[in-house]
């Protein structure tokens, strides 16, 4: 499924940070999303995944074709490896964890509680979520901290295996993934600095 932004501009805390952001994410692709610390990479990632309304624009793909993979890895504590995919596989209507398990290397841990992970293995359990939600568009904000050289190498097989399969991804990471990818430099976006004084004006 190809998603195509269009002239968006989004904000953070009332602030606008971005505008006239346009590009075209196609099937099998991968873009790198780049930008210093502050930028709008976490804006724009979160908007496009419609978990905050654009200020202007618009985002071609519903929110329903859209994975999303944030800072936080959001784990269920008590629950094991396995009991986490599961879970969320059921969230997405899928039933089949075994390929997730696998693609990050899990099955040794599948009957450890997530809370009793390491930080890297906590990132590759998160990680491995996205394989069970069966959305074609995954965005992903920074998802190798913690991971070591291995399984960086690990997570871009994941990307390319579903790269290959018809998928996209927009990535923001400064990590070679191991594989040609497209950049979408968002500094060239800066919005004009304005406030937004309210929630009216700001989606009138
Ligand atoms: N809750 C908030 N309220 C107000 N401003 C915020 C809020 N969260 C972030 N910001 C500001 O919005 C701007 C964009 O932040 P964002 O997290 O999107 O940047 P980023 O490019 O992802 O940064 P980093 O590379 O450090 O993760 C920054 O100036 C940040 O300080």
């Amino acid at each position: 499924m190809e998603l195509v932004a269009r002239d968006l501009a989004c904000a953070r805390g009332s602030v606008p940070v971005l505008e006239g952001v346009s590009f075209t994410l196609a099937a099998g692709q991968a873009l790198m999303l780049r930008g210093p610390n502050g930028s709008g990479k976490t804006t724009l990632l979160r908007t496009l995944a419609g978990l905050q309304p654009p200020l202007e624009g618009s985002v071609s793909a519903p929110p329903e074709s859209i994975a999303y993979a944030a800072h936080a890895d959001g784990l269920k504590a008590t629950l094991t490896v396995s009991e986490n995919l599961t879970f969320w596989a059921r969230i997405f209507g899928q039933s089949d964890i075994g390929p997730a398990l696998e693609a990050f290397d899990l099955g040794d841990l599948a009957d450890r509680p997530a809370q009793n992970l390491s930080a890297g293995q906590k990132r590759r359990l998160g990680l491995a979520r996205l394989l069970v939600t069966g959305r074609p568009i995954w965005m992903l904000d920074e998802p190798t901290v913690s991971l070591d050289a291995a399984s960086v190498a690990q997570f871009g097989r994941a990307v390319r295996g579903h790269l290959d399969r018809g998928g996209a991804a927009l990535i923001a990471t400064h990590i070679d993934l191991g594989f040609e990818a497209a950049l979408l430099d968002i500094s060239t976006f800066r919005a004009r600095p304005r406030r937004i004084d309210s929630f009216d004006e700001a989606f009138a």
